[in-house]
């Protein structure tokens, strides 16, 4: 009996130990299955890129698992695998740029892609970061779905430079930061991405210890948002066989898009995606010459090594963190400070700005103030066009400066100190007018008065309001006799609500709908809409002393059709402005280079911006709100509806007395919009004769005097042939 219990536990233990192995055996065949499970290819077999060039180091991704337990602190596995066939995903190809270097590598991938792809209805995109995306939300917070391809997810391909000073990639980076802690997103928002990969540009020679840090940046946020690194961060130098480099790496992503092996990541893993600074010294994801210390973890090719320069980068983090946080928005080396001198602008500081307006060229030879002559009494050569912050929250379609602008929700810069600003403008300002002296048909009178500033717009580029210090700055330019005109964007409603007294305060009103004022502004808030609504009411309550502006500019296409009046009017119902300007936007090139999407088809001809105007006109009136036709300036394409109560006996009082507004300011009591009115002008009125021209000044007509030009030279070649005595060349 014994015997027989010993051999029925030796039976019950070997099949107790049969069953072990089996469960081992099955869990190990289902390990493998779900690394391998569609892949053919031997465990132990080492996977290279097809290296046909030259002697670069090949990619290895090992899928020997001793290499592939890298351990979390949870100790999961960290390594998945997956087929993704990436010739059914849309590709989009996003890229920054400040002087074309990463649009050209963009470019040629994009190129490249579209020559190997065989899937005729693969959707490869090649986008601007800056100018292409309606908003970074629809890319990289939600993920659009492709039209050609709506049953997979896209894989991104990022190509953007490192800038030390201040550039448009800091917002994006900034943004991708911003979400990855925004609580009311999905934390891990990019999960559903086909993959990513990042291409770093920039200068190892000039900036060894920040080469390629911004696309390092980039890399670890898209991870931490969720996204899957398909290829390792790739780092190019500009001076180091760039083009040679260039078309390795693009040859190599292209292969590897186009095999059909699984792709083998780093798993997603919540606990482990936490972005912490010291990964910005982590060059381990892209080291892949790390053979001496047996790491090749993830690996594949960093380009400083082909180009036989490795990386020296020992970066303190601290340099990092001081860099990105408190950079120059325009810093003197930046390629967008020589866009806006070569453009004209004086940098004053760092992040301000002074031009000579056109307007203020034409006043000073006698041919003509702006429309702010006719409808506030502002003399031109007097005045100063300014602001204390080039960077905007904005990127409207008509602004002329996309591509290198700054860009920012928040100030993220260095604060200059407004006495530096104002003295550094008018010395800029002053300067620019001297340059004027030999110009023919400069008036002596003008040219002496011009050099005494007193009108200042704010206005030129940017948001004004933006800057930490904009009150003290407005007191200052006042206690000098200067008047503001502060231009805002209504995206700041803090900043509007602790808004000083100023001469006249504006808020641009770009669109009547959220809907359309998205497509127009492309503004970078998310509660662009609730921002501008908070605006307009601060403007009916607090701000109601002030002379309050709404600013229109009409574009069409965009925001000057019959249906868009009423948005228009709710609007104004809201705000209760003092005025309405309403303006047809003007053509300042084409979107080729600075991103500005206009063509001439979207700027308005003057009967079609007058009829827009009285329909507003009309509306307004039979809402019961007391507006109406105050002024023109023909030339300009710009009009005044002004708010009844400037109309005082049959004439209109939107005219400024300046001295008045100064004495008011300085006596320290508080005043409002009535108590510095003066009397305009009647050939300033809607539909006067004279169009808003001041009749003191000469027209003058640009085309027609190239004529009379031409004419006469074509004349004076005739009497040349007859009599050289006359000495007229
Ligand atoms: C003002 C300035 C600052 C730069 N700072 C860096 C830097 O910090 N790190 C870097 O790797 N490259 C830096 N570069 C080099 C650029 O990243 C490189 O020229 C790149 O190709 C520019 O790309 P883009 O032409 O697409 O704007 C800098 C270049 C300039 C002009
Ligand atoms: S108000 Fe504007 S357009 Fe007119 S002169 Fe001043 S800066 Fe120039």
């Amino acid at each position: 009996m014994r015997e027989h219990i010993v051999s029925f536990l030796g039976f019950a233990f070997l099949l107790y130990l049969g069953g072990k192995l089996l469960l081992l055996a099955l869990i190990l065949s289902f390990t493998a299955l779900f690394y391998y499970s569609s892949t053919t290819s031997n465990v132990n077999e080492i996977k290279t890129l097809k290296s046909t060039r030259g002697k670069s180091k090949a990619k290895i991704i090992s899928p020997d698992l001793t290499k592939l337990q890298r351990k979390t602190p949870k100790g999961e596995n960290i390594y998945t695998s997956n087929k993704v066939d990436f010739k059914d995903s849309p590709i989009y190809i996003f890229y920054s740029s400040l002087t074309g270097s990463s649009k050209r590598v963009a470019s040629s991938l994009y190129e490249k892609l579209n020559e190997v792809s065989t899937n005729k209805q693969q959707e490869i995109k090649l986008l601007s970061l800056e100018d292409d995306l309606e908003d970074l939300d629809s890319y990289f917070v939600s993920i659009p779905k492709s039209e050609k391809n709506p049953n997979n997810y896209p894989l991104y391909v990022l190509i953007l430079p490192s800038y030390e000073s201040d550039s448009p990639i800091d917002y994006f980076l900034e943004f991708l930061e911003d979400t990855s802690q925004d609580f009311r997103i999905d934390k891990y928002p990019l999960k559903s991405l086909s993959g990513f990969t990042v291409l770093g540009l920039g200068d190892s020679e000039s900036w060894p210890e920040l080469f390629c840090y911004q696309s390092k940046i980039a890399d670890k946020f898209m991870s931490k948002l969720g996204a899957r690194r398909i290829f390792p961060l790739g780092k190019l130098c500009v001076k180091n066989n760039f083009k040679e480099n260039t078309d390795t790496w693009i040859n190599r992503l292209v292969d590897v898009l186009s095999d059909n092996e699984p792709f083998i990541y780093e798993k997603f893993d919540p606990e482990d995606s936490d972005f912490e600074e010291d990964d910005l010294n982590d060059d381990s994801d892209y080291d892949s010459n790390n053979e001496e210390n047996g790491s090749d973890e993830g690996t594949l090719v960093d380009m400083e090594d082909l180009s036989g320069e490795k990386n020296k980068s020992n970066t303190s983090n601290s340099m990092l963190k001081s860099i990105s946080n408190k950079k120059q928005m325009v810093a003197k080396n930046s390629p967008t400070f020589k866009s806006l001198t070569k453009q004209g602008y004086t940098v004053v500081g760092s992040h301000s700005g002074v031009k000579l307006c056109r307007w203020t060229k034409s006043a000073l030879r006698g041919r003509g103030f702006c429309y702010k002559f006719a409808f506030y009494g502002i003399h031109s050569h007097r005045c100063m066009e300014t602001t204390p912050s080039l960077s905007c929250s904005n990127k409207c379609v008509f602004c002329w400066r996309h591509g290198t602008n700054p860009v920012g929700t928040t100030w993220r810069w260095e604060v200059d100190k407004p006495d530096l600003i104002i003295n550094g403008a008018l010395e800029g300002h002053y300067t620019k007018i001297k340059q004027m002296r030999g110009v023919p048909g400069v008036l002596m009178d003008r040219f002496e008065e011009a050099f005494k500033v007193r009108h200042c717009a704010l206005s030129l580029v940017g948001e004004p309001i933006f800057y930490p210090y904009i009150n003290e700055f407005l007191g200052m330019l006042h206690e000098k006799d200067i008047s503001s005109f502060l231009v805002c964007n209504a995206q700041h409603p803090d900043q509007l609500r602790s808004l000083n007294k100023v001469t006249q305060l504006y808020v641009s009103i770009d669109a009547p709908t959220k809907q359309e004022l998205k497509v127009v502004d492309r503004p970078l808030f998310r509660d662009y809409w609730e921002r501008l609504e908070s605006c307009l009411d601060i403007l009916r309550t607090i701000q109601s002393h002030q002379r309050t502006v709404f600013r229109l500019t009409l574009v069409k296409g965009f925001n000057m059709s019959e249906s868009d009046v009423g948005g228009y009017a709710n609007l104004v119902e809201r705000g209760l402005p003092s005025l309405i300007e309403i303006k047809g936007a003007t053509f300042c090139g084409s979107s080729e280079g600075n991103g500005n999407p206009l063509t001439m088809q979207n700027i308005p001809f003057y009967e079609e911006c007058v009829n827009f105007v009285k329909k507003l006109n009309d509306e307004l009136v039979s809402r019961g709100l007391d507006y109406g036709l105050a002024t023109e300036h023909a030339h300009s394409c710009c009009f005044l509806i002004a708010n009844k109560k400037f109309y005082i006996d049959n004439k209109w009082f939107t005219h400024i007395d300046y001295e008045k507004f100064f004495k008011l300011w300085n006596s320290g009591k508080s005043f409002d919009s009535m108590d510095y009115i003066a009397e305009t002008p009647k050939w300033a009125y809607f539909g006067a004769k004279e169009g808003g021209f001041n009749p003191a000044d000469t027209r003058y007509n640009r085309k027609e005097e190239k004529l009379k030009k031409k004419l006469a030279r074509e004349a004076n070649a005739d009497i040349t042939n007859v009599d050289t005595a006359n000495g007229e060349a």
